[in-house]
Formats: C-alpha cells, structure tokens, sequence
C-alpha cells in the first residue's frame, strides 16, 4: 500500500463510505502480521550517534533536535515487565543540521535502572510490575527491606520539558531527572517534595512564551486531606538560581471523594482560567498506602473506578489564581488522560479533550501480554475496553439563577449543551469532533505556541487502531474535517508540530513523527510531514528498530 493523505468530511460520512481494509481516520486497516510487537520489544543504547539515510527534502529551516521520551528496556534478566508504563526510560534523539540527520539513543541511568542492571532484577516496582525482596539477601536484610516500604519509581518514560534552562525527564511521581539533551546523558535526580507540597506532577506541564511553567499534581496532606495542587515554576532566574526554587503552589482543587483522589494526566489553561477534569478513575489512598507493605502490590492495584460520580470539571482564575467553587459542572463519565486545547471565547470556557467513555480503566487494557498478542486477539481485547471519542466541552461562565433548565451555551459554532439543574450543578453535553469504532485520537498535539489557550482550527494526533498506533490525524476541530497519513506496516508515534518560521497560517508547519516500519531494510525513521496537506517531505532512516516512544519535544 503506498502512503496516502486523504480529506474527509464528517465522522460519519467516512465511516460509510470506504471499503474494508481502507482507512479514512475512522475505519481501521488490519495487521495480520503483528509487526507492532516489535516496538514494545528491549533494544540497546547506542555508544554514538548514527547517521540516517535520508529520503525526500527536509525543509533547510528545520535545525534542532526531536527529543522523545518511552520504555526500551523490557526485562531485567530472567524477570519481564508486564505493564507498557513499566519500561526502562529511554531518550531518543534525531539531530537535524544542513541536510543532515543523525540518531541517537540512551538509556536514563535513574535509580530504578542503575539498580537493576546492578543486581540483574526488577528492584523498583514499576507502574504494573512489582520488585521482589533480593531472594539471596538473608532473612534480616530481607525484614528492613520489606519495613522500609517499596521505594516511589524514577522511571521518567513519559515526557522531557524545560524548566528554566535545564531539561527533565519525567514520570507522574514526585522524582525527576536532569538530562543534557545533547549528549543524552543523566544529570541528576531532583525529588519535588523538596519544593513543593505534591506527590507528584504530571508528565504535561502548560509551558508560557517566557518558559514558566504550569502544572498539577495530586497532595496527599496532614490528616489524610486531598487535593490537587495546581504549581507555577518562573523561568530561567537572572542570578543563575535553579527556578526550582521558586517554585509554588498557587491554587488548590478540592477532591470530589475523601481518601480517593482521581487520577490526573494533564488540565487545561487559557489565558485566565485552569481547566481540571476529576475523572472517576480513582486512587484509592488505603489500598496505596497499604500496598507498600503486601507483597507483589503495583500501582495498578491501586486504581478503582467511581460508578456513580459521572465526572466533574472544575475551573480555577489563573491571576490572581483561586478556585471557583459555585461552578459545578457535571457529565457522564469518562476517562481522560489528554487534553488537547482549551480556550476563552464571549463568556464560555471551550475545551476539547480526547476521551475514553465509561469508568473502566483503560490502563487496564495496557499490559504487554494484551498488546503484543495476535492481531486477532489484540482486537478482541480492545472490544471490551473504553471507546474513544474525541468531544468538546462548553463552559459557561456567567451563571444566572434563573436561567435553570435552559441551555446556557450561545456559541453559534457549537452544539455542545450546559444546563443549570435545580441544586445548582451544571449539566454538561459534549459536542462529539471525531468518533470511530475502536478507532482513537490520542497523544494530541497543536501549534503550541500560536495556539495554546486561544480558540484554533487544527489538532494532530496519533490515530490508535484497537490501541495500536498505526496512523497519523489531522482533525479541523471547526468543520472536523480529518487528513490522514497512513502506510502499510507502519508504526508512528505522537506527531509533533514545529512552525515554519514566520508562519502566518496556523497550520503553516511540519509534524515529526518517530516511525517504525519493522519488515523494513532502515525500519526506523524520521518522518517529516507537510502539516498542511499531511503529505510526505521527508523521511530520515536508520537500520535499527525504535521501541515506543510516548512524548517528546522539538529543541531548535
Ligand atoms: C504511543 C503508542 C502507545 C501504544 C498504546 C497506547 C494506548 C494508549 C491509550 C490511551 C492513552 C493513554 C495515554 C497515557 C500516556 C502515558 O504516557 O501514560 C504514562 C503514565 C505513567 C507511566 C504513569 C505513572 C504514574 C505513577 C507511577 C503514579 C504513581 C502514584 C500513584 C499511582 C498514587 C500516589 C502518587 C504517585 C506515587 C504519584
Ligand atoms: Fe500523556
């Protein structure tokens, strides 16, 4: 099959009119051969960067360095991961300068990999796979272990960001790791409680023009109160001090459920607002707290989902930052780990969000043995999981008591609804972007800088086929008319938008995405989309397979 962009109109339109085997964003195309197995398969790190053979012209304006971050290292020993989160953190880099491109890769020496690789097995519990105590320790060194409790994992497979002008590699706990994101090397490990009252952050920060950085984490205080704290990190400081340090909480949100905080993977920010959505994935503070002590607990063990609560947003002022308390919005459950954009317009808070309907956890339907099983299976599986739908939510701000049992939302552009109910809850209903059988848009990304926080035109993402990442999607989020590129055999990962410098048009760019194309000669590749047609300028290739990688960032 020959790559391909396609135009369509309207998800259900598309969804009529393609034969089988063809994808038009919404329909899936089949992988009988199973070739994704190999990107959640371990590779090793490189001792220098290589040079890729490249195809097609990379635009001369693109010079800097796609940095990414995911799992490459699948096994200690004899001992596997069972969960995708559960890898080892491994940085990937393509160098792009005159013409040329070059990869590299490394493993992040955190404490979580140093140890294993000291003593050949999982010693950190990871996200779904728990370390066992040292089987040739004596018996008391065995007893301190298991009272010291199971150490919090450092293993920052998820993302890198700038703070200041330093790079880290994160993860959802509270330790994060210093890298040279050019050399690749590790720098240091910094623990945030020593900053902030968190137990963690999440790996997708809001990152302003002048490098402050917004983000959220879950805080578990005295008394076993909850909440999430929203923090602010200011930009590089003019004495040289680590911004770190300066670093605060500026506002926190209450919990809707005691002792059970939901989980949070990324909010929304506008130019006045903070978006949060409590999903009724929950964690479920006892059993957290008590894992630490039962033998073969993970973090997975942890989760529970809330049946009754729906899911509620909640909505804080950015400056001065406090929350709003009178606004309570409520809608059906969900589970939502990206936010894609959210934005102010004439009184009402729009935000779009890719969503995965229903309270199940769909992490449930992440373990390697579902994912690298047989196409066939692998489709089975994802049947009974959450579906994804791609949905925009419309926030009114001014409420008015008398305005109970009508729709508040006047946007002409939008069919999404919010109606005031007698006890004072908002009812909120989506207006439904992008919506295919088993057929997601995840791992979201925009034209960060022209557009984060203002009303835009066009998302990007990386279309999941029964969770299998097989495509790319541009989705008009105004006429949700989709493009998509797709090629036989094909694995990409999250497109990343760069600018062409000066652009004037919103979409005026390219998308960067790490593909893997495992029957290949070079299976592992660059590719350089056009970001308006999502047609092909380019592609970068090297003879080594790239495992997963989840996010990233283009350094210029
Ligand atoms: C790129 C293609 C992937 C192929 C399949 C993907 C399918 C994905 C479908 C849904 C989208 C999901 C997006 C999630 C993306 C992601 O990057 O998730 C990684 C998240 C991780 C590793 C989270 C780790 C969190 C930890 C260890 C949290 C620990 C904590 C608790 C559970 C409670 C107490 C606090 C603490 C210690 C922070
Ligand atoms: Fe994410």
């Amino acid at each position: 099959m020959e790559p391909m962009a396609m135009r369509l109109k309207g998800a259900e339109t598309k969804l009529a009119c393609f034969a089988p085997g063809k994808t038009r964003g919404g329909r899936g195309v089949e992988h009988p051969a199973a070739g994704y197995k190999k990107i959640f398969e371990t590779v090793e790190e490189l001792n220098e960067p290589i040079p890729a053979e490249i195809k097609g012209v990379i635009p001369s304006w693109l010079g800097g360095s796609l940095l990414r971050m995911g799992p490459g290292l699948f096994e200690v020993g004899d001992e596997p991961f069972h969960h995708l989160f559960d890898g080892q953190a491994m940085i990937h880099k393509f160098d792009l300068k005159d013409g040329q491109v070059t990869y590299y890769r490394k493993f992040i020496k955190t404490d979580a990999y140093v140890r294993a690789m000291t003593e050949n097995r999982i010693v950190i519990t990871e996200f779904g796979t728990a370390a066992y105590p040292d089987p040739c320790k004596n018996i008391f060194s065995r007893f301190f272990t298991y009272f010291r409790g199971i150490e919090v994992t450092d293993n920052c497979m998820v993302n890198i960001y700038p703070v200041g002008e330093d790079f880290y590699a994160v993860t959802e706990t509270n330790f994060i790791t210093k890298v040279d994101p050019d050399s690749l090397e590790t720098l240091k490990r910094v623990d945030l409680c020593k900053y902030l009252s968190v137990n963690g952050l999440t790996a997708h920060p809001h990152i302003e023009a002048d490098g402050t950085v917004y983000n959220i984490g879950n805080c578990f205080g005295k008394n076993l109160s909850l909440a999430y704290n929203i923090v602010k990190i200011p930009p590089a400081q003019k004495d040289g001090s680590d911004p770190l340090e300066k670093s605060q909480v500026v506002v926190q949100l209450p919990s809707s459920e005691r002792l059970k905080p939901s989980y949070v993977h990324s909010f929304g920010m506008t130019d006045n607002h903070f978006v949060f959505v409590e999903q009724p994935v929950k964690i479920n503070l006892l059993k957290f707290l008590s894992a630490w002590s039962v033998r073969g607990a993970t973090y997975m063990d942890c989760f529970e989902s809330n049946e009754s609560m729906g899911t509620w947003f909640h909505l804080a002022t950015k400056d001065p930052a406090e929350y709003l308390s009178s606004h309570k919005f409520r809608t059906s459950a969900f589970n939502i780990f990206h936010h894609i954009n959210a934005y102010e317009d004439e009184g009402f808070i729009v935000v779009d969000l890719c969503t995965w309907k229903g309270h199940d956890f769909v992490y449930d339907y992440l373990y390697l043995a579902n994912i690298k099983q047989e196409w066939e299976e692998v489709k089975k599986a994802a049947m009974r999981a959450p579906q994804p739908e791609v949905r925009r939510y419309v926030l009114p701000l001014d409420i008015h008591k008398e305005e109970q049992g009508k729709n508040l939302v006047s946007l002409p552009y939008t069919t999404a609804t919010a109606v005031l109910n007698s006890d004072g809850t908002i009812w909120l209903e989506p207006e439904v972007l992008f919506s295919g059988p088993r057929q997601a848009f995840e791992f979201p990304q925009i034209n960060y800088s022209l557009c984060s926080g203002k009303k835009y035109s066009f998302a990007y993402g990386l279309g999941l086929n029964h969770f299998i990442p097989d495509r790319i999607v541009k989705l008009n989020v105004q006429t949700k008319e989709t493009l998509v590129w797709q090629e036989e055999d094909c694995y990409p990962s999250e497109p990343l938008f760069v600018p062409t410098p000066g652009a004037t048009e919103e979409d005026d760019g390219v998308l960067l995405s790490i593909v893997v194309k495992p029957g290949a000669e070079r299976p592992g590749f660059l590719l350089v989309l056009d970001a308006v047609k999502l047609t092909e300028l380019a592609r970068a290739e090297v003879n080594i397979i790239i495992p997963v990688t989840l996010h990233g960032l283009y350094k210029p």
